[in-house]
Order: C-alpha cells, then sequence, then structure tokens
C-alpha cells in the first residue's frame, strides 16, 4: 500500500492558483523532496498532506486514510514542522521537548532521546531565545520527532541555515533514513538539499508538477544535475540577482 496518495488536487486562493491538478504516491520509508522556486505551491500542497488546508477539489490519502473521517488517527501518526515553528522563548530546551512531549502523553525519557539524537545536550538548560537559527531548526525538528512519526513532514527545513547547521541538520535526517521507519516529505528551493536526501524528488512550478521520479532517472546528458533540468524544463534561471531561487 502507498504511505501517501495524492489524486488531482486543485487548492485556490480567490484568484491566485497555488495547487493545480497535482498526483503522486509515495511508498512507505521513501524520502521525498517536493522542489520548486518561491511560491510554487509547496507549502500549500504540503499543508493540504498535513490536514492544515482542505483541497479545494482531489483526494489525499495517508495509509489510505482521509483527514475528513480519521483525523484523530491520523494526528497521532504524521510529525510536522512548519516554517515559522514558534516556541517559548522562556523555557530551556529541556523543557520545550518536556512540554510538547506531555501533549502526547509522553515523559522526560522521550525528551532527552530527543535532546541526544539531536545534538543539543549542552543546550538542555538554555533558554529557547538564546539559540542560534541552526539550534533552533534542530528543535523543531526534535518537537516533530517526539510521537516518532511514521510519516514526517519539514517545510524547507534549513531554509536561513548557514552550511554548517544545514549539514547538521541533513546528518540527523540521514540517521532516520537509515532506520528505514519513516516516511519524509519536505519541501525546499534547495537542489542539494534534495538530491543529498531524498529518493524521490517533485519538481513543482506554478502550482503543476513538471518532473518527478528518482534523481538518476531526472537527469540525463543534457540536464547533468537539476539546477539544468530546471532550466530546461522552465526557461528560467535559476540565480536572479545573485540569489538561488531553486
Ligand atoms: N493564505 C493565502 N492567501 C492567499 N494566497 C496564498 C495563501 N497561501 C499561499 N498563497 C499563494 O499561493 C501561491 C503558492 O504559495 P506557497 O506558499 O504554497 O508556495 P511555496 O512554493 O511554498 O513558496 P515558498 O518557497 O516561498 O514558501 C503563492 O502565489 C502564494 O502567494
Amino acid at each position: 500500500m502507498f504511505q501517501i496518495e495524492v489524486k488531482d488536487v486543485y487548492k485556490s486562493f480567490k484568484d491566485v492558483h497555488a495547487v493545480k491538478g497535482i498526483s503522486f504516491a509515495i511508498h512507505p520509508g521513501e524520502f521525498v523532496a517536493l522542489l520548486g522556486p518561491n511560491g510554487a505551491g509547496k507549502t500549500t500542497m504540503v499543508e493540504m498532506m498535513e490536514g492544515l488546508k482542505k483541497p479545494d477539489s482531489g483526494e489525499i490519502l495517508l495509509q489510505g486514510k482521509n483527514w475528513q473521517k480519521n483525523e484523530k488517527e491520523l494526528r497521532s501518526i504524521i510529525g510536522l514542522s512548519l516554517q515559522e515553528t514558534r516556541f517559548s522563548d522562556k523555557l530551556t530546551v529541556f523543557e520545550t521537548l518536556r512540554l510538547f512531549a506531555s501533549f502526547f502523553r509522553l515523559g522526560e525519557e522521550r525528551a532527552n532521546e530527543i535532546i541526544e539524537l539531536t545534538g543539543l545536550d549542552s543546550k538542555r538548560k538554555s533558554m529557547v531565545g538564546t539559540l542560534s537559527g541552526g539550534q533552533r531548526q534542530r528543535l523543531a525538528l526534535g518537537v516533530a520527532l517526539l510521537n516518532t512519526p511514521q510519516i514526517l513532514f519539514l517545510d524547507e527545513p534549513t531554509t536561513g541555515l548557514d552550511p554548517n547547521s544545514r549539514l547538521d541538520l541533513w546528518n540527523i535526517l540521514k540517521e532516520l533514513k537509515d532506520s528505514r521507519e519513516t516516511t519524509l516529505i519536505l519541501t525546499t528551493h534547495y537542489m542539494e538539499e534534495a538530491e543529498s536526501l531524498c529518493d524521490h524528488i517533485i519538481i513543482i512550478d506554478e502550482g503543476e508538477i513538471l518532473k518527478e521520479g528518482k534523481l538518476e532517472e531526472l537527469l540525463d546528458e543534457n540536464s547533468r544535475n537539476l539546477d539544468e533540468l530546471f532550466i530546461s524544463l522552465t526557461g528560467k534561471a535559476l540565480r536572479e540577482n545573485g540569489n538561488v531561487m531553486l
């Protein structure tokens, strides 16, 4: 059975057509990247999969179940970390994890496991307000992992991080991948992130899938990397005013 099935999903905000007929299917344990430039529709798509937004039409199934009929069950099998996850600056790292753990009826032991997993040991007594961007992202990932989710959604987990912090986070995710127990959907506009972490890459632009598949299936002699592939698909340059757009 597929872990996730998205069937012909549409979503508009007034006259903005954010998602226009997207379909794909994901197997258990796959690491999947939704890759595309700003405004492509990635967050809208992922928020519909997370049950936070409702599609205008089409169907989304997680483990064969939909959000309308199985909300409680689906909440218990997913983990999510939002683009702007906010924590109280006045709680320590440990207190934050203990608080979120309590929402899942989990105890301090799980909070401690997560501190170790995310490499935040030296920061356990630090106030969240004093953490660096990378440490905060690791905490957000840790919170998303508390309930040992079968499906994990990460929305731009490394946006704004320096290269070292990005590598730290990738290493945590690679360990998770090796355990083969979690299916990961991440949105990103960093092609290196998609290339180094994900088995399955879905390239989205203007609300539609341009191409999807395994990295090696997507590339050929004309498109030797995702950068070149995106240009060949859209005619758009990936860099504008020196900023990487993909
Ligand atoms: N709540 C909303 N109201 C109106 N328009 C919205 C809303 N949410 C998203 N949009 C629009 O839908 C389109 C897709 O946005 P979305 O956030 O899904 O893109 P994205 O690929 O995640 O971009 P980014 O990489 O910048 O996060 C954009 O044109 C955006 O302005």
